[in-house]
């Protein structure tokens, strides 16, 4: 399927390995890690092959300490951590000092073009101060109104379903992900995908699944290979190999241009409305951006390009994210129906104010009112991190500094590492978020209750949301946490005071997690749930729904 990227390939292996011994670093080589391994892609490879999301993080942060050496790509060597000081280092203090990798950064400009997530640097600044008012507490609050109207469409879906019998089992991260994107279409750009109604009736939507579906789930071998590269490439050579006449670029390029069609069409009706203030009161975050753009200084403007690839960005990164993360809630509620009760108990106490106040829905303050409810979430954004790793490279020399201090390969303690300039680090979200050191010994254990016994103030700071790395940090960390938050409250108290969940018929809960349906697998950097053994079904998380039994 790919021969001409595997001829391309070929000759760029050959440069890499010209190109590195040009480019010969300070050796850490004395940084335990695991043996190596005989393969173009080093560790990579057995990462992309995990059975879950995890496995090998875990293994080697419990082997080595909280930082250790792996092969990257073309026999690099990479350092990859999960260290506290480390992640504050290089995500707080260090600002744009450690760049994203080439080939990860030109895959985002291959899907969504130049928009916020492939600006570096100064360029990306421009990008977020344009979007930053968009993203206000504030702002996202006024969304609310809007999570639950489409929340009740589900809820009235699943309620239909049972009106004929008692029970029913479904892949629910399909029916979460509908309501996600629905969400987003009108909370970014006053777009309705419709697709809670009609999954099929979206050109847009269908468009833009097939393009999640090339992007990165278990590539073959040769293109890993023909991506690691990328690293190695010219920028303007690279731009071009979107135009390869192979799949799945076509296929990526052509969905692409759909998008951008629709994009104008959405761009067109709305700035001659804005720009004669003739709709003051727009909230969608296109709206607030396209307002802020206007009003800054020409140089720091967005082009139309810029503000499209932003409107694919935000379906992109605001969607399928919250959307697994929500599903995965309800599957470790399956697991915990206990907690489950409490939940539901803990929603009704605060429904029964707001009907005392003859109040019909929530409001931001009775959500964050639910601090089982509000634990659940945290716990399942430190359990499940969508994006499980992200490799950042050293711009500059420095010096990283560790909180736990690792043995070297020769015994010696070691509580700060020597950067090379072109230095790969790996942080693993995933390992970071299950530190015994910082979220306790039974930290392999999902138990939301953690969070009413740990002070993340007292943390050393790194994340956004209860100090998970879940949506990154600093200058780059998700600029969208907090609408994912407000619509996970949202969407989570209506769902579990109208329905119960349970795992699919003849589960085991007390199985072994290796010997369950679910399998967290990887796709790239992200976790996706499949059901095990068939991964042909893409994404799935099967679960039983019926309705919340009375009190
Ligand atoms: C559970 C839900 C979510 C998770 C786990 C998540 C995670 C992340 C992570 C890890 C990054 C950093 C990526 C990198 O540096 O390469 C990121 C960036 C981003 N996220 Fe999210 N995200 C979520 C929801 C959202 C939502 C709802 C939106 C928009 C409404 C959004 C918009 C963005 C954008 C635009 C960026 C790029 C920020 C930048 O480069 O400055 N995300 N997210």
């Amino acid at each position: 399927m790919f021969t001409t990227p595997s001829a391309i390939c070929v000759a760029i292996v050959v440069v890499a390995f010209l190109l590195r011994a040009f480019h010969r670093r300070k050796s850490i080589r004395y940084i335990r890690g695991p043996p190596r391994f005989f393969s173009l892609l080093g560790h990579d490879y057995l990462m992309n092959l995990q059975e879950e999301v995890g496995d090998l993080d875990f293994k080697w942060l419990a082997e080595f300490g909280s930082t250790w050496r792996i092969q990257g790509a073309f026999r690099t060597d990479v350092i990859m951590t999960a260290d506290p000081k480390a992640i504050q280092h290089i995500y707080h203090k260090s600002a744009y000092n450690y760049a994203k990798k080439q080939s990860q950064n030109h895959m985002s400009y291959i899907l969504a073009g130049p928009g916020i997530v492939w600006s570096q640097g100064e360029d990306h600044q421009r990008h977020r101060k344009i979007m930053n008012p968009a993203f206000s507490a504030a702002h996202l609050r006024s969304f609310l109104p809007l999570f639950q109207r489409v929340t009740g469409k589900l809820v009235e879906k699943w309620k239909a379903e049972l009106a004929t019998t008692s029970e029913f089992e479904s892949l629910i991260n399909n029916w979460i992900s509908r309501a996600a994107l629905d969400i987003i279409g009108q909370a970014a750009f006053d777009y309705d995908y419709g697709v809670l109604e009609d999954a099929e009736q979206s050109t847009l939507a269908k468009a833009y699944h097939g393009i999640l579906k090339d992007a990165e789930f278990r590539l073959p071998g040769a293109m890993m290979v023909f991506r690691a590269a990328w690293d190695y490439i010219p920028v303007p050579v690279l731009k071009l190999f979107q135009y390869l006449p192979v799949d799945p670029f076509t296929r990526i390029l052509s969905l692409r241009r759909l998008y951008i069609s629709v994009g104008k069409q959405i761009l067109r009706e709305k700035r001659p409305e804005l720009d004669a203030e003739k709709r003051p009161n727009s909230k969608d975050i296109m709206s607030i951006l396209i307002k802020a753009n206007a009003s800054s200084e020409a140089k720091t403007r967005l082009n139309d390009d810029e503000l499209m690839a932003e409107m694919y960005t935000l379906t992109l990164a605001g969607h399928e994210t919250t959307a697994t993360t929500i599903s995965f809630l309800m599957y470790q509620l399956s697991l915990h129906p206990e907690y489950q009760a409490r939940m539901r108990q803990e929603i009704r106490e605060v429904r029964a104010r707001v009907s005392a106040r003859t109040g019909i829905d929530f409001t931001m303050e009775d959500l964050d009112n639910l601090p089982l409810c509000l634990n659940a979430i945290k716990e399942t954004l430190r359990f499940h991190p969508i994006v499980s790793y992200l490799p950042r490279v050293a711009t500059k020399d420095d010096v990283l500094p560790l909180m736990h201090p690792i043995t070297s390969t020769t015994g010696e303690t070691i509580t700060e590492i020597p950067i090379s300039k072109g230095q790969t680090i790996i942080t693993s979200f995933a390992a970071y978020n299950r530190l015994p050191q910082v979220w306790g010994e039974d930290s392999h254990v999902w138990n939301p209750d953690r969070f009413f016994r740990i002070d993340v103030g007292k943390q050393t700071n790194v994340g956004m949301f209860a100090n998970l790395m879940t949506f990154s940090a600093g200058v780059r960390g998700c600029i969208g946490w907090r609408f994912s938050i407000i619509e996970t409250q949202a969407l989570v108290a209506e769902l579990l005071e109208n329905f119960q969940f349970r795992l699919p018929a003849g589960a085991d809960p007390t199985a072994d997690r290796k010997k369950s349906e679910l399998q967290c697998a990887p796709s790239g950097a992200a976790m996706v749930p499949l059901i095990r053994g068939k991964p042909e079904l893409g994404p799935s998380l099967r679960l039983r729904v019926s309705l919340a039994p009375t009190e």
